[in-house]
């Protein structure tokens, strides 16, 4: 049996302590992410929700724009949820003057799909994979608006694309982190094993 994986939160902002819970709860060693000597040492990597533009602008600040973008690209597995998934996404409908992804994903987001703050709301997921329907937390949540050829659509919620994999690359509209409900991560850490 392969040692357990090390798997890194991104910690610039957002809900970085539920996921680090979330993923020790899945069997993976957890730790967050700041700089880019702690992003080459872990074996995959989660983008938590937050706000992406400010996300976008401490990645620049710290360094970690090019860096993770290169490791992206060279296949670390990477999961992303809600802001984390806008990160993800090589084109933004509706972005902020200046702000910029990480890409890794060949589809199109568009931000607060499902409506301000307080139209945030919980609903049954029915995900690829996973037998019975997550709950899911959407929070001033973006949805897919469109997807290229290799990308598998994992869920969609009332008719949008809430859930997505490429390759490596998972991304949900969502946020298993805050439910208790560890089956995505679960399958977010087996990714990673798969690749080590
Ligand atoms: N809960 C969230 O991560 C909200 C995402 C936020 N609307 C954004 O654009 O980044």
């Amino acid at each position: 049996m392969s040692s357990t994986p090390v798997i890194g939160v991104l910690a610039l902002q957002g809900d970085v302590r539920e996921h680090l819970i979330a993923l020790a709860a899945a069997d993976a060693v957890a730790r967050p992410v700041r700089r880019p000597e702690e992003l080459a040492e872990v074996d995959g990597l989660v983008i938590p929700g937050g706000e992406s533009t400010t996300i976008s602008k401490l990645a620049e600040l710290f360094g970690l724009m090019e860096p993770l973008r290169e490791r992206i690209a060279a296949g670390l597995p990477v999961y992303g949820t809600c802001a984390g998934l806008i990160m993800l996404a090589d084109k933004i409908l509706d972005p902020r003057s200046g702000q910029e992804t990480f890409g890794g994903i060949d589809m199109i987001v568009r931000r607060n799909a499902f409506g301000r703050q307080n139209e945030s709301f919980e609903a049954g997921v029915t995900v690829a994979g996973i037998d019975t329907p997550v709950e899911g937390v959407f929070i001033r949540a973006p949805w897919v608006e469109s997807v290229g050829g290799t990308v598998e659509v994992l869920a969609e919620h009332e008719g949008h694309i809430v859930a997505v994999r490429q390759g490596n690359v998972l991304a949900t509209s969502f946020h298993p982190e805050l439910t208790g409900d560890h089956r995505i991560h679960e399958l977010f850490v087996d990714m990673v094993r798969a690749e080590r």
